[in-house]
């Protein structure tokens, strides 16, 4: 046990993601330490409003704890605790999805936290607030690593790194870049239940974002696309991403989640319409294209033939075809569950163990 390498890890937003993250790091302490004489400790946890501490690591009964012994808190709370129980090597994970969250990042790294994010936002922020927080990561010497960013736990942004860094030339990815849109067209073209009742099965599930209209709005697909255009150092906005809302204008903006769920039923009738002008053999599908030649980067709904690799999809797969020089016409091709739980927890876990190899 002594020579262990220890570890810790303070989870804000205890949602699908965090939570499930938390299981699958009780799950594994056996084998950390016996594979890697590593043990991940949490000493924090956190919703949007609510801490609980504990600092020789959080227990099994970390929920009901939670409930009872959580309390009011604001950042500093958090870098003041992990200051004054002398707390090493400390890992700030952000399972929310929260604009206001990511405001945080440049503090915490200044107080001695690397940065593990399944949230989007920071990655996706003014060009200006990408390169300050890389500024501040080489300052601090911190690390941030978000492959679950784009393709949940697919291995999508280290593979597009890896050929970058090698000098290979990437031309264009095109795909469908969402899990939950994925699902919710696979199951919708397929299937004879309203577009309403699909999208509330992919919430259920836990495929889509916290308010749903992130995905349908293509907010969440065109988010996905600049991280990567940003990996192959294209300078690019988010404004600059052209972008095919399913969202009426009527359910966007003006109304709140709430609202939204309530009047979402009025969705069904205009996807209807889309749906019964198709043929046998097409489905729909919401895909990305990032053209890195032109500097496009395009998302919207289509009509696919039921036979291309893109119409096959199942489930809420996501698939990545990757157009590089070495690989020639034929794409590169990374596909598998692009949302989820469990498969978005593994690659957030995948990323501290990684980083953990990097620590002292
Ligand atoms: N669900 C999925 O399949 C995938 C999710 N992600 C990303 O993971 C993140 C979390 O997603 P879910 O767990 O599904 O959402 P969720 O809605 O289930 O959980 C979000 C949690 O964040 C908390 N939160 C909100 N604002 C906060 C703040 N300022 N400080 C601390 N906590 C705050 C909420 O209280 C909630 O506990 C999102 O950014 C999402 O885009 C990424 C890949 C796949
Ligand atoms: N809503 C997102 C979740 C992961 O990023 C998606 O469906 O891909």
């Amino acid at each position: 046990m002594s020579n262990s390498k220890h570890i810790h890890v303070v989870i804000f937003g205890i949602g699908n993601v965090g939570s499930t993250l938390i299981q699958q790091i009780n799950m594994a302490q056996s084998n950390l330490q016996l594979k890697h004489q590593l043990q991940i400790e949490i000493p924090i946890i956190t919703n949007s409003k609510l801490a609980f501490y504990n600092e020789n690591g959080i227990e099994n009964s970390w929920l009901i704890d939670f409930e009872k012994f959580s309390e009011p808190y604001k950042i500093e709370d958090i870098i003041q605790f992990i200051k004054a129980k002398k707390i090493k090597n400390v890992i700030a994970i952000d399972a929310t999805a929260s604009v206001d969250f990511v405001q945080n990042y440049v503090p915490l790294i200044e107080n001695g936290f690397h940065i593990v994010s399944a949230n989007k936002v920071a990655n996706t922020l003014s060009y200006d607030f990408y390169e300050a927080l890389r500024q501040s990561l080489r300052k601090h010497n911190k690390s941030f690593l978000y492959e679950t960013n784009v393709g949940a736990g697919l291995p999508i942004i280290e593979t597009i790194k890896n050929l970058y860094n090698s000098g290979e030339h990437i031309a264009k990815i095109r795909g469908v870049f969402s899990g939950s849109l994925s699902y919710i067209f696979n199951e919708y073209s397929e299937s004879d239940v309203s577009f309403s009742k699909v999208l509330s099965q992919a919430s259920k599930l836990g495929l889509t974002e916290p308010d749903a209209r992130e995905d349908l709005s293509g907010n969440d697909v065109a988010r996905k696309l600049l991280i990567l255009a940003r990996e192959l150092n294209l300078k690019t906005e988010f404004q600059q991403v052209k972008i095919e809302s399913l969202v009426p204008k009527k359910l966007n903006g003006k109304t709140n989640v709430q609202q939204f769920n309530a009047r979402v039923k009025e969705l069904d009738l205009p996807f209807q319409k889309r749906k019964t002008a198709l043929s046998k053999n097409q489905v729909l599908r919401y895909v990305g294209e990032l053209d890195v030649v032109r500097q496009t980067l395009e998302v919207k709904l289509i009509t696919e033939q039921k036979q291309s690799p893109i119409g096959q999809l199942k489930g809420a797969d996501s698939i990545f075809e990757i157009f590089t020089e070495s690989y020639g016409e034929k794409p590169f091709v990374i596909q598998g569950a692009g949302a989820g739980k469990a498969v978005t927890a593994r690659g957030l876990f995948s990323d501290i163990v990684k980083l953990s190899n990097s620590l002292n």
